[in-house]
């Protein structure tokens, strides 16, 4: 699998975020692969979050990003599949470090809690910042996988 296709999923809330984040991506080279929703229908976040669960497990993407209004229900819907490490952020620091301390393989976003601009400065870190092993790869281990 390619460490080039970047899977996104969003609800409602998260679907006007989610296109400008496709946008972004493509213009970075990325390949998408959009799980949904598709429109500003009322749609629940648990189905999306499970939706990413299953395409990480089975290494239709490497990474991928999610969006719901707040971030937090479908990383939670996420982190419920155990192949899943996501980690809901909101600046560009917070993004490194679950890059460099968390190997995190999933970006969540509120995207009624943060601007497009601080959403692209976590996209461009979470995908730009390797993990950096060591000690906390034994932490990392620890999750489980
Ligand atoms: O933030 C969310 C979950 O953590 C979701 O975006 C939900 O949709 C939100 O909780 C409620 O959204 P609604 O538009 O009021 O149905």
């Amino acid at each position: 699998m390619s460490d080039n296709i970047i899977a996104v999923a969003c609800d409602h809330a998260g679907f006007s975020l989610k296109e400008d984040i496709k946008s972004h991506l493509a213009s970075q080279g990325y390949q998408v692969l959009d799980l949904g929703t598709n429109g500003s229908e009322s749609v629940d976040y648990p189905d999306f979050g499970r939706a990413m669960g299953d395409a990480i497990a089975s290494d239709k993407a490497s990474r991928g990003i999610l969006i719901c209004g707040s971030g937090i229900g479908i990383s939670i819907a996420a982190n419920r599949n155990p192949a899943v490490r996501a980690a809901l952020c909101e600046s560009g620091l917070s993004a490194r470090l679950s890059r460099q301390h968390n190997d995190a393989n999933v970006l969540a976003l509120g995207a009624r809690l943060i601007g497009i601009e601080t959403a692209l400065d976590c996209v461009n870190a979470f995908l730009t910042t390797d993990f950096e092993g060591g000690r906390h790869q034994r932490r990392v281990d620890k999750l489980g996988s």
